[in-house]
């Protein structure tokens, strides 16, 4: 066998391809002034940043289609998603570099970039198809009839990025799809049956109307008015009526009765983990949980960081890829949730001292598989 050829810094990193790739459309880097080659090398470090997220991701995916999902993988799961996180915070920072350029500087360049835009960078569009983002939650780009007709060029020229990105809607299901399975699965003080489940809720949703009540005794004992007591009365309740419509999952009356089990068992699985998180083996499936919120804070904060450096650089005016530019960016990183379920169960979360006892707390022990 023939042993591999002498390693060198140069060979394994491939440096000098690396630093070759920075000549724009001319490739032609002496053209170039310093702020376009930075503009060029910050998109190439961003894309290099979400190549490594989409591996996280697709790994964690992978593992979370497994049925059953082996407790002992949940560590490596969550690894995974930590790194994510670590990745679009550092990230973040790179626009920093960009916003060293001023206006004046970046129109210099600017028009020769049109019609190219960051609507063309395949990779977040994977990286949002990975994770399962719904497309009638997307925002419309302006002109393009959807995001994939951006990814195209002029006339039926081969188009790469919309190759990639065809190929990861054809890959398999997204994470948040095996990762709401996985949480159905979830037994819930008891085997996973919809009985179970809904007794759970139901339990669930008594101890929150208690809380209610107790919530409005402390209102009068506070001698508010009573009218101010009957307006939070009525706010309270409504709270309720919504996290009970929300837990059983009645808040959509176009599900059929068996999304609406599906729904309850994933609402369920979410509440009973956060609620029980010190029994043993809920310490990973909630260690889990935070890392995925974690990780579309993370991306949420990237958005609203970009929209604030366009905004800085170039106002408000249009963008090269013909939306409305920072109004655009602004409602993406206000619509753009991909596991609302787990943001959503923040809200009818109780405290600790009136969460309903479970029966079947010796289930929850450690378990050593072989
Ligand atoms: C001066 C620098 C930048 C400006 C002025 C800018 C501006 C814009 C604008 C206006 C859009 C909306 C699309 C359009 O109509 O053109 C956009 C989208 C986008 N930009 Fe940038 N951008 C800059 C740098 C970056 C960098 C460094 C990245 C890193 C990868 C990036 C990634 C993206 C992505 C992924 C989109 C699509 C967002 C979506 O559709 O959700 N941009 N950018
Ligand atoms: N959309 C930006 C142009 C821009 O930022 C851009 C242009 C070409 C390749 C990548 C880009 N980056 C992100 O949008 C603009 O309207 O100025």
């Amino acid at each position: 066998m023939s042993t591999p050829p002498g390693t060198n810094y140069w060979d394994y990193i491939r440096v000098e391809d690396l630093l070759s790739l920075q000549g724009g459309y001319e490739r032609d880097e002496r053209k170039l002034g310093n702020d376009e080659v930075m503009f060029i090398v910050v998109h190439q470090v961003y894309e290099l940043w979400f190549k490594l997220i989409l591996r996280e991701l697709t790994t964690a995916r992978d593992l979370f289609m497994k049925e059953p999902v082996p407790d002992v993988e949940l560590a490596a799961a969550a690894r995974s998603f930590r790194r994510v996180v670590t990745i679009f915070q550092q990230a973040v920072n790179h626009f920093q570099v960009m916003e060293t350029m001023t206006t004046r500087d970046y129109l210099e360049f600017r028009d020769q970039l049109i019609p190219a835009s960051g609507f063309q960078s395949a990779q977040l569009r994977e990286i949002e198809i990975l994770l399962g983002l719904d497309d009638d939650r997307r925002v419309p780009l302006g002109k393009e009839s959807s995001y994939k007709q951006a990814l195209k060029m002029g006339q039926g020229e081969p188009a790469p990025a919309l190759d990639r990105v065809e190929a990861r809607l054809a890959g398999g299901p997204p994470l948040k799809e095996v990762l709401y399975r996985w949480l159905s699965r979830t037994p819930v003080d008891g085997p996973s049956d919809p009985k179970v489940v809904r007794r759970f809720l139901e339990k669930f949703i008594a101890s929150m109307r208690d809380e209610v009540a107790r919530r409005v005794e402390i209102a009068v004992e506070k001698a508010l008015t009573p009218a101010d007591v009957e307006r939070l009365r009525e706010r309270y309740e409504t709270e309720v009526r919504n996290a009970a419509s929300f837990l059983l999952a009645e808040d959509d009356p176009s599900a059929d009765e068996e999304t609406r089990e599906k729904r309850q068992a994933i609402r369920a699985g979410l509440v009973f983990i956060e609620s029980y998180r010190e029994l043993p083996r809920l310490a990973w499936p909630r260690e889990i949980l935070d890392a995925v919120i974690d990780m579309e804070q993370s991306m949420l904060i990237w958005r609203q960081r970009h929209a604030r450096m366009v905004e800085r650089v170039i106002g408000r005016r249009m963008g090269t890829g013909g939306s409305a530019g920072v109004d655009y960016l602004d409602q993406t990183a206000l619509r753009y949730r991909i596991f609302s379920d787990i943001w959503a169960v923040r809200t009818v979360l109780l405290r600790k001292p009136v969460v309903p006892p479970i029966a079947h707390a010796e289930d929850y022990g450690f378990r050593v598989e072989d």
